[in-house]
């Protein structure tokens, strides 16, 4: 696994951060769009086009692979390409994760049509997509780690709409940091509770 470092200044980080952050916003509308929209023909057919012409353009310089998890050298870390939290990521929410007052991690965030499974609901695997990277989150506040094991109780339907994650650290035994997380809806009950286990990879072992 690398982690490269990119000679940038904080200037510069700013500079990509509002360069690329609406880029993705704006492929976010579109994506959400391209469900909901009742728009005629003609206009669906112009629009498919137009997208095409652009996205052959921004293609015309790329990095090999994903984006991966990059470092400034004043060690900002950059998980642009993360598929919950990633600035440059149109499918993430995205979510902005907090240290919470209990220690543990939070974030408020809105999951639209993009996430729908069953009609109005949230899709169970979107349900975990969020709850693994909001427990690997409180698990790394102790070490770097690995998913290892991801346990889900649905314990009712996720409306689509405002949503809450939560996680914390409930224990730690040797290289396994075993967390707690739960899905809130609008109205504060809990949807969806997980138990996980966090690992630190043997060939990270004293690195
Ligand atoms: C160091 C890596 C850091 C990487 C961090 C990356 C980026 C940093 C960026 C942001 C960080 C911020 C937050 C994190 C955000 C999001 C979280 C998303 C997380 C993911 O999206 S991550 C992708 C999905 N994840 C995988 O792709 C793992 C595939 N898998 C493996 O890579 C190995 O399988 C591994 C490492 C799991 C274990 O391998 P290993 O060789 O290190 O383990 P080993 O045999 O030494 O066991 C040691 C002890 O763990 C027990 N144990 C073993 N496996 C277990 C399991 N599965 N469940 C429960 N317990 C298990 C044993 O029973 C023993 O327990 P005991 O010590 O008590 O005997």
């Amino acid at each position: 696994m690398q982690f490269p470092v990119e000679d940038i200044d904080a200037d510069e980080l700013a500079r990509r951060e509002a360069l690329f952050g609406p880029l993705a916003d704006t492929v976010r509308e579109l994506i959400d769009v391209t469900i909901r929209s009742e728009a005629d023909e003609d206009t669906i057919l112009e629009a498919a086009q137009r997208i095409r012409d652009v996205t052959k353009r921004l293609n015309d310089r790329r990095c090999e692979g994903g984006f991966g998890v990059r470092f400034t050298e004043h060690g900002h870390m950059m998980t642009w390409g993360n598929a919950v939290s990633g600035l440059r990521n149109a499918i993430a929410p995205p979510l902005v994760v907090e240290q919470a007052a209990d220690g543990g991690m939070c974030s408020d965030f809105t999951l639209g049509a993009a996430y729908e499974g069953p009609p109005g609901l949230v899709h169970g695997g979107v349900c975990a997509l969020v709850l693994d990277q909001v427990c690997g989150m409180a698990a790394s506040t102790a070490k770097p780690n690995l998913t290892g094991t991801l346990s889900l109780r649905y314990r009712r339907p996720t409306p689509l709409g405002p949503v809450r994650a939560r996680a914390r650290i409930d224990r730690i035994e040797g290289v396994k940091t075993f967390v707690v997380g739960e899905l809130y809806d609008a109205d504060g009950n809990v949807t969806v509770s997980a138990e996980g286990v966090f690992i630190l990879p043997a060939w990270a072992r004293g690195r």
